[in-house]
């Protein structure tokens, strides 16, 4: 099969790369860039050499065309101007970014601060989150695939809420990321000695992925929620934690709780559920594509403290990206991704 990569110089990009590099049924992998052409990738990413041998190339529809999917792992605003005139005419698409999430515009507009991607592309566009949505990413042509904040939150919280275990009207999450969920480009917040030994909170009670986590509960489970949810960076290069509480429902017990979680993604490959684990972390996941998640009910305040932990650029953003194309293409659903975390 042959892939293309717009963005393939960005982390998600460079991701992709890593991940289909080895995959048993992809054969070559172009790379395509807005702002440098007929270059190696290796010229600007030592670690390539010998790996990737074909050059940057302009972004040019007829180009894409002849290939068998294409991924866009670039800026909010830009799969929107590009896929489109793709859509029917061969390849699948697999957007990384958050144009084709949200189904209403002006909802993405307000949230994004850019122009919405058209209506009928939006409408064609199936959200990506595998666990939840697999017959429907089996037959799309193309893929919204999920926020890395919103896969580790609505991985944990979404069967709970299904359930009734937990009440969806007061839900609070705590998120944690490293820097590389902020992609290639340095900032003010990135900048190596104002990140260094430090720890912010940013985008307060105003980051784009509250309307995706929101629309999907209400979508997935058909009850409405209202989050209150706030991200944070930490000094380090991957992975992700969110921590959400809720009040229990229904009088439900920690074994009621562990049991739909376990119950819910037994035979999923890339959901591992825990019990009783003292101590959570994300290098438990880091470099792969597993969601690791625990519930603990506090019989004190009568609420459920639930934990999940993911590499933002694996189940975050690339691996789950892979994991879609294996199911739109009907390959295993591991194909590529059968990956030990690099604990050490
Ligand atoms: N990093 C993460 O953990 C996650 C990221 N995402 C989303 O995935 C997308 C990619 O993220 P990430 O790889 O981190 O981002 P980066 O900023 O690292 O890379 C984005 C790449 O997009 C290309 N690009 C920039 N502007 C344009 C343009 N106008 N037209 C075409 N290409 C452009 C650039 O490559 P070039 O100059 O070569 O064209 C750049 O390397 C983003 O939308 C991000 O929000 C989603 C989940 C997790
Ligand atoms: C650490 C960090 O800055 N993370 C980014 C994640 C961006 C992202 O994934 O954006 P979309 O899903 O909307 O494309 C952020 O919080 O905005």
């Amino acid at each position: 099969m042959k892939i293309g990569i717009i963005g393939a110089t960005g982390y998600g990009g460079l991701e992709l790369i890593r991940i289909l590099h080895t995959h048993p049924h992809v054969t070559e992998i172009h790379v395509f860039s807005s702002s440098e052409q007929d270059i190696q990738i290796s010229n600007k990413y030592a670690h390539l050499v010998n790996i990737i041998d074909h050059s940057l190339q302009p972004i040019e529809i007829d180009r894409l065309k002849e290939l068998n999917v294409v991924f866009t792992g670039t800026p909010a605003g830009v799969a929107s101007t590009i896929l489109p005139a793709l859509i029917g005419t061969g390849p699948k698409l697999i957007d990384l970014s958050g144009d084709f999430r949200i189904q209403d515009p002006a909802i993405y507009e307000a949230w994004y601060n850019h122009k919405p991607a058209p209506t009928d592309a939006v409408q064609k566009a199936i959200y990506g989150l595998p666990e939840w949505n697999k017959p429907q990413i089996q037959n799309a042509e193309l893929i919204a695939n999920p926020g890395c904040y919103p896969t580790a939150t609505l991985l944990s919280l979404l069967p709970l809420i299904k359930e009734g275990l937990i009440d969806p009207s007061q839900l609070y999450t705590d998120a944690k990321s490293g820097v590389s969920g902020a992609g290639n480009k340095p900032s003010q917040l990135t900048h190596y000695s104002e990140l260094n030994e430090n720890f912010s909170i940013y985008k307060i009670n105003a980051h784009q992925h509250i309307p995706e986590i929101e629309q999907t509960i209400e979508t997935l489970t058909t009850k409405k929620p209202l989050l209150t949810f706030n991200t944070h960076l930490v000094p380090m290069t991957r992975g992700i934690m969110a921590t959400s509480y809720a009040p229990l429902a229904n009088g439900a017990t920690q074994q009621q709780l562990t049991e739909a979680l376990k119950t819910r993604y037994a035979n999923e490959p890339f959901v591992r559920i825990h019990d009783n684990k003292p101590v959570f972390s994300t290098k438990q996941v880091y470099g792969s594509n597993y969601c690791d998640i625990q519930v603990v009910v506090d019989p004190r305040t009568n609420r459920a403290t639930i934990v999940s932990v993911i590499d933002n650029l694996m189940k975050g953003a690339a691996g789950q990206a892979v994991q879609n194309m294996n199911l739109l293409c009907g390959f295993d659903e591991t194909a590529g991704l059968d990956l030990v975390p690099l604990m050490i």
